[in-house]
């Protein structure tokens, strides 16, 4: 698979959901992380927008589920990244086609769902994660740029935990027991977020999803 039919795809994704997403009128626009969203940016600059609310948010995502549940966190950023979708009105994800599940998360993305701890509260979450029936949990270490662990820009650190293949009405559930549990800061599971994906293909076509989700704000 070429980087090129990637990059390719990403911008597709990205330039056909602010096309549709985005009107002329005075608004603030939402962007989460990525190397997805970059396409989203440079989109977002041909147009003349003014600020004054968030009405559309866009951002990445590591898989997508049928029901637009999405794994985010692959970067470590997700709870600014929820922050921004909670924020916003409309929340619209960006995708090249290889986060587009075939119907569970857990299909292709085999690191496990990436969930923000506090520092002097991983060993206990680590545990807690085995008893909730994770497969593994690992504590993300930032490899080569510097020894340690990954640390958030919250100044928290980031663990994978593994559940599998996790049924579409199941999802939900499993994030409401993370949430629970003393130190955990933020999932990476975001659930009722996105109501719409654009997914660039391999053919230079676009995939393009709905949901209904509850109303935020
Ligand atoms: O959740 C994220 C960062 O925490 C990103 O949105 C996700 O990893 C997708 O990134 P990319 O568009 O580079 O594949």
């Amino acid at each position: 698979m070429s980087e090129e039919l990637i990059e390719k795809s990403k911008k597709l994704a990205a330039f056909a959901a602010v096309n549709e997403n985005v009107s002329k009128s005075d608004r603030i626009i939402g962007v989460g992380s990525g190397s997805t969203v970059v396409y989203v940016a440079e989109r977002l600059g041909q147009l003349e927008n003014k600020e004054k609310f968030i009405y559309v948010a866009f951002d990445g995502a590591d898989e997508i589920d049928t029901n637009l549940n999405l794994i985010k966190g692959g970067g470590a950023a997700l709870y600014q990244e929820k922050l921004v979708a909670s924020l916003s009105r409309k929340f619209v994800v960006v995708a090249d086609f290889r986060k587009q599940s075939p119907e569970r998360l857990g299909h292709f993305w085999r690191k496990g769902v990436p969930i923000e701890v506090v520092p002097n509260s991983y060993v206990k979450v680590l545990k807690d994660l085995f008893k909730l029936g994770a497969n593994s949990a690992t504590l993300r270490d930032a490899g080569k740029a510097k020894a340690g662990p990954v640390v958030t820009d919250n100044g928290n650190f980031v663990i994978d935990a593994d559940f599998g293949e996790i049924p579409l009405n199941k999802v939900k559930e499993l994030d409401e027991k993370l949430i629970r549990l003393v130190g955990v800061v933020e999932t990476g599971f975001f659930v009722d977020y996105a109501e719409k994906a654009y997914i660039g293909n391999e053919d230079g076509s676009i995939t393009s999803l709905s949901v209904s989700v509850p109303a935020r704000l």
